[in-house]
């Protein structure tokens, strides 16, 4: 190619926007060719404070070839910086509905962080008015488009949107229970941090289970199962517990208005997306908690350390052994749970 094709090229973003288009998409089409191997992510809710400090992390994902950053505002922007970064994935922004479809077709992962946060004394279920509907249109979009993807599912209230998740998929007839994630890596990433301060450990070297869902007492550590096997006292227990279930609550008190977890958030949601990609390319002992379609208790969905595979979580595990805190702790998180998924089945079935 001629020098002076090639110039234009790669200058293409920088003349006016052709509106019939995406002039990044244009733009990056040409480096997308020579693109490395891997994963094509695409993240719904790219622009907002979860999505930007994610979108960067999975840029620097080496097991993502091409990253789609949608949003109904600034993707433009965001893409824009995030595709300056020199490490293999190639970043394409979609801004808007009608750029849905053109975001999620062909994608292999989809994360959704879009959706509103947190105020001050709010709960995660009084997000549901405005963040059901957002869902909703965006997992339509999933299964018009991009069927076959794994979806890890973000936006609050967890324990309502991926019920909304999977009713909307069945109603479309694409829904595999197995590709549907709601994502409470977040608990987890804070039971192993709160843990190793009172153990006086590394959290890198801690490993508590978490189960249940993602709201208040629906968050259920597992502090007679954490590795390695160590003991706590009943105060401990409690105020471990309790600070588990409350760190959300303890970030949104902290922000003072200006939203919830961010920037743990966008780690935790790295760290498990990164699982689904590594479970996909076939790697063997992938297994981490997320709220799933789950025979282990009565309720349709709960978290529970699951197997990630190339089908996305391919096994289910068992509670395990409880102690008597923890059984209380169980039939108290299952009444609240039973509601908040009953809420997010009948929204779309109504
Ligand atoms: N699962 C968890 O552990 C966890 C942790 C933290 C936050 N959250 C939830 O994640 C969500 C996002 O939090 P945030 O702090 O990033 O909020 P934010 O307001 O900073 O960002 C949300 C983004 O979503 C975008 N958005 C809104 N409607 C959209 C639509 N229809 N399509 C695409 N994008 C849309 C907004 O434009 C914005 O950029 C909230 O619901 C929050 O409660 C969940
Ligand atoms: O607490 C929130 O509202 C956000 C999130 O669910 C969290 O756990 O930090």
């Amino acid at each position: 190619m001629e020098a002076r094709q090639r110039i234009a090229r790669l200058t293409a973003h920088l003349n006016p926007p052709n509106p019939q288009g995406n002039p990044m998409l244009e733009q990056i089409n040409c480096r997308a060719k020579g693109g490395s191997p891997g994963f094509k992510v695409a993240i719904l809710g790219a622009a907002g404070g979860i999505g930007q400090p994610l979108a960067m992390l999975m840029k620097m994902n080496p097991l993502v070839s091409v990253l789609h950053l949608y949003d109904v505002v600034n993707a433009p922007g965001v893409t824009a910086d995030i595709s300056h970064m020199d490490t293999g994935a190639v970043v394409r922004g979609f801004l808007g509905a009608p750029q849905l479809e053109a975001a999620l077709t062909g994608m292999e992962l989809v994360i959704i962080p879009a959706g509103v946060p947190r105020k001050p004394g709010m709960t995660r279920d009084d997000l549901f008015k405005i963040n059901a509907g957002i869902v909703k249109t965006l997992c339509e979009g999933v299964a018009k488009c991009c069927p076959n993807a794994i979806v890890n599912l973000i936006s609050n209230p967890v324990n309502s949107t991926v019920p909304i998740a999977a009713e909307v998929f069945k109603k479309a007839g694409t829904y595999d229970p197995k590709k549907l994630l709601g994502v409470t890596m977040l608990d987890v990433v804070r039971a192993n941090t709160f843990v190793a301060e009172v153990l006086g450990l590394d959290p890198r070297d801690v490993d508590v289970p978490v189960v249940g869902g993602h709201a208040g007492v629906t968050i259920l550590p597992l502090l007679s199962q954490v590795k390695p096997p160590c003991s706590f006292t009943p105060e401990e227990t409690e105020y471990l517990t309790k600070r588990i279930q409350d760190g959300g609550t303890e970030v949104v008190q902290a922000k003072a208005g200006a939203g919830s977890a961010t920037l743990s958030m966008a780690y935790a949601a790295v760290k498990f997306a990164d699982a689904c990609l590594r479970g996909l390319r076939g790697d063997a002992g992938v297994v981490e908690c997320a709220f799933v379609a789950s025979q282990v208790t009565e309720l349709p969905f709960f978290a529970t350390k699951v197997r990630l595979g190339r089908t996305g979580a391919e096994e289910v595990y068992q509670l395990g052994p409880l102690n008597e805190y923890e059984r209380a702790g169980l039939e108290e998180a299952k009444q609240e749970l039973a509601v908040s998924i009953e809420k997010g089945v009948s929204f779309i079935k109504k």
